[in-house]
């Protein structure tokens, strides 16, 4: 089995007609089903609209200590800055990732009758000293909705399942970005920029930062490099898509080292589905694969209970990103 992440050009998905869509969709599918991770190229998002971001990711978190801190993530509100240690991995290790970063949703307005229905929903905590942020953000989000539609799309049609299965779920989904900010870390310091994870969302998208650090498992449990080219995009299959595929398409576990010596920043976009789905596989499962259903929006309240530390996780939680070794 290939153990490489393929770099692949998604353009012919956004002509309905190309004759090229079926090996892309195949190529994609491929990918998924093999490592888990892809390169995509021609998405047709500007280099400029990522660099805008990073800018901004990169002015949030210069603010001073204590403004970030007023901005905190609180457990009733998982909106807002995360500090540098906030959370330690509940793996024991008692080494707490080397990130600090501001976690963003859904944007939702307060009065969205579907606050009433999952209270998750709402607006964001847009930082206070860089009020261009929300624009630049939500502009790149929006095109990252319609990069994810296409990737889920092909998903689908490789599946064989009839078109919409999947998509139709992302209407109001429950789709969240992390602006991430790892300092670099020695050579030989101990611990993660993030610690081996899988990813807990449908399909991640992520714009590499040029300096690296961003590192995927293969199954001979060695760990390789996404050669992601100038302007393309890092995608991953997450849990919910592993799952909804009865194991066909993989969760990968991944983790970031940054010992490039420069300030790495990042803002994976996680695609969920919305909150009154739940997550079954729609494929006959692979030999051995049993899981339960998953309702999105229990399974979010949950990731978002069970990061502080003094959560317990219940015989409900869904068993879902956590390695076992
Ligand atoms: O920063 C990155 O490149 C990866 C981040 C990541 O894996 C995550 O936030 O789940
Ligand atoms: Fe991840």
């Amino acid at each position: 089995m290939t153990q490489t992440i393929p770099t692949i050009d998604i353009s012919p998905l956004r002509s309905p007609t190309s004759p090229d869509r079926a090996r892309v969709v195949s190529d994609i599918l491929t990918a998924c089903t093999d490592i888990g991770f892809l390169s995509i190229t021609g998405t047709g998002i500007a280099p400029d609209t990522v660099d805008k971001v990073r800018e901004c990711c990169r002015t949030i978190f210069a603010i001073d200590e204590k403004s970030k801190w007023d901005q905190a993530i609180t457990r009733d509100n998982y909106r807002g800055y995360i500090p540098m240690g906030f959370f330690t991995p509940n793996d024991g290790s008692g080494t707490a990732d080397k990130y600090e970063g501001y976690k963003l949703h859904f944007e939702t307005a307060s009065d969205d009758p579907i606050v009433a229905d999952c209270p998750l929903y709402g607006p964001n905590l847009w930082p206070r000293e860089v009020p261009q942020a929300r624009d630049i953000i939500l502009g790149y989000w929006r095109q990252l909705d319609a990069v994810a539609d296409l990737l889920i799309g092909a998903l689908e049609d490789g599946l064989q399942l009839p078109p919409g299965t999947l998509v139709d779920g992302f209407t109001k989904p429950m789709t969240n970005m992390t602006l991430l900010h790892y300092p670099p870390q020695a050579p030989d310091e101990a611990g993660f920029g993030i610690h081996p994870h899988k990813d807990t969302d449908a399909l991640t998208i992520i714009a590499p930062d040029p300096v690296g650090g961003l590192e995927v498992q293969t199954r001979d449990g060695g760990w390789i490099t996404p050669d992601t080219p100038p302007g393309g995009f890092v995608v991953n299959i997450g849990d919910m898509l592993e799952l909804w595929s009865g194991g066909r398409l993989v969760s990968t576990p991944h983790r970031v080292v940054n010992t490039s010596g420069k300030e790495r920043y990042s803002f994976p976009y996680f695609a969920v589905p919305r909150h009154d789905v739940v997550v079954a596989p729609l494929c006959a499962p692979r030999d051995g694969f049993e899981r339960p259903a998953v309702h999105c929006g229990h399974w979010s309240a949950e990731i978002w209970r069970t990061n502080w530390p003094d959560e317990e996780a219940s015989a409900d939680t869904p068993e879902l990103g956590t390695l076992h070794s």
